[in-house]
């Protein structure tokens, strides 16, 4: 199969893992007699600092070509003063905007390799797997106005959203929650906010559209004790951009790292951005330092989601999972008798499982 990949490496650690994401894309193209194609274009600091804007039109008209997007990481203290229009992040927000990529799914696997790296207790990471539905292109973050006022001792952001804009992205859940273990919680503030009350309303009409999947609501709050107490308790979870934006770093501890969790960043049609759940870490940047795995796993989900390569996703987790057994690791991840390496050092370990993993044997599945 031939198909075009845009690499937007971004800022921080962002081409650092990039980089690693590209060499996984080459191994598995080479190992399954694929052609891909690659093009660099610039998002983020890096091209406020080369072209004056976060988000370049070359930028968007490549993307908006592209058979899938890989995103590295965006923003860092040296843009930090900017005006909000100008920020790197604009350029991430307004990609993800402009390309309609409403649905942000994020799952959380503990492996079995790294239970004992988790703050928390073994026995409650254990058998940990759940999958984040997180709206992407609507509330707090697009809602208008978002201003300061009456100089500048008044301010205002607006969390908005359209009935169509839940429904696609609860429909979404339900989706996955149906080729998973059938439980969706849906997670809201609807003893606060006029929002949450329609997005519970309109996750109750779907439900009728899914009867073998089992509903429950819970106040964010509440969810976000239960994530880390009884994170077994949850199989999928669908909630508006802010709430999924944070819950997901939480939910990162249970992997050990926020260096673990990929991303997809899609539509209906399958088109999509696949982006680690970290940021640009700048306390790391450029001492090859960077954990690549969520870089690694968020390919897995690109030939998942984008080009329909089960087999292909599902090797590449699993060369991850078995470079773990070897308890290699980067600095973020403390595991005992472990040995420690740098991110390219991983990275590279991982493309050679890839390589030459026997394909016949039984394969893990770990992310839907
Ligand atoms: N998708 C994105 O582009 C994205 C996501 C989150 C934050 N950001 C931006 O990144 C910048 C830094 O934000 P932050 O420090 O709050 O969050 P961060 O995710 O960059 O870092 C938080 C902590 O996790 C560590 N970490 C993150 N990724 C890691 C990895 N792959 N390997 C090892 N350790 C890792 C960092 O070293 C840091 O200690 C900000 O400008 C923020 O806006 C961008
Ligand atoms: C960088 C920022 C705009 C972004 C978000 O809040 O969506 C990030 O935190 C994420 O989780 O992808
Ligand atoms: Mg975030």
């Amino acid at each position: 199969m031939k198909k075009h990949i845009v690499l937007l490496p971004g800022d921080g650690i962002g081409p650092e893992v990039t980089q690693a994401a590209k060499k996984m894309l080459e191994a598995v193209a080479e190992r399954y007699q694929h052609t891909f194609t690659f093009e660099s274009q610039e998002i983020g600091g890096s091209a406020i600092d080369s072209q004056g804007t976060p988000l370049p039109e070359d930028t968007i008209e490549a993307c908006k070509k592209a058979d899938a997007i890989f995103l590295g990481a965006v923003g860092g203290p040296k843009w930090d003063h900017l005006p909000g229009h100008m920020r790197p992040e604009k350029g991430l927000l307004g990609i993800r905007k402009q390309m309609e990529l409403f649905a942000n799914l994020r799952p959380v696997k503990a492996f079995q390799q790294l239970l004992h790296a988790s703050p928390l207790k073994p026995e409650v990471v254990a058998g940990s797997d759940l999958l984040i539905v997180r709206e992407l292109t609507g509330g707090l973050y697009f809602g208008e106005p978002s201003e300061r006022k009456n100089n500048g001792t008044q301010v205002v952001d607006t969390l908005a959203y359209q009935k169509h804009e839940i429904e696609r992205i609860v429909e979404k859940a339900f989706e996955s929650a149906r080729v998973r273990r059938k439980h969706l919680t849906s997670v809201d503030k609807a003893n606060v906010l006029e929002s949450s009350r329609m997005w519970r309303e309109i996750v109750e009409e779907k439900k009728h559209d899914y009867p073998e999947v089992t509903v429950e609501h819970m106040l964010v709050d509440a969810a976000a004790m239960k994530l880390v107490t009884n994170p077994t308790a949850f199989d999928v979870i669908v909630t508006e951009n802010m709430f999924g934006d944070i819950l997901s770093d939480e939910a990162s501890v249970l992997t050990g790292s926020l260096g673990m969790l990929p991303s997809a960043s899609i539509r209906t049609d399958g088109v999509g951005l696949y982006e680690p759940v970290h940021g640009s870490a700048p306390d790391i940047a450029g001492q090859d330092k960077a954990n690549p795995l969520a870089a690694i796993l968020s390919v897995a989900m690109m030939l998942k989601h984008s080009f329909q390569m089960e087999e292909e996703a599902e090797q590449v987790e699993k060369a991850v999972a078995d470079v773990l057994a070897e308890r290699f690791h980067t600095s973020d991840l403390s595991i005992s008798n472990g040995v420690k390496v740098s991110g390219s050092v991983l990275a590279k370990k991982v493309v050679e499982q890839l390589s030459t993993s026997d394909t016949t044997e039984n394969i893990m599945r770990c992310y839907v």
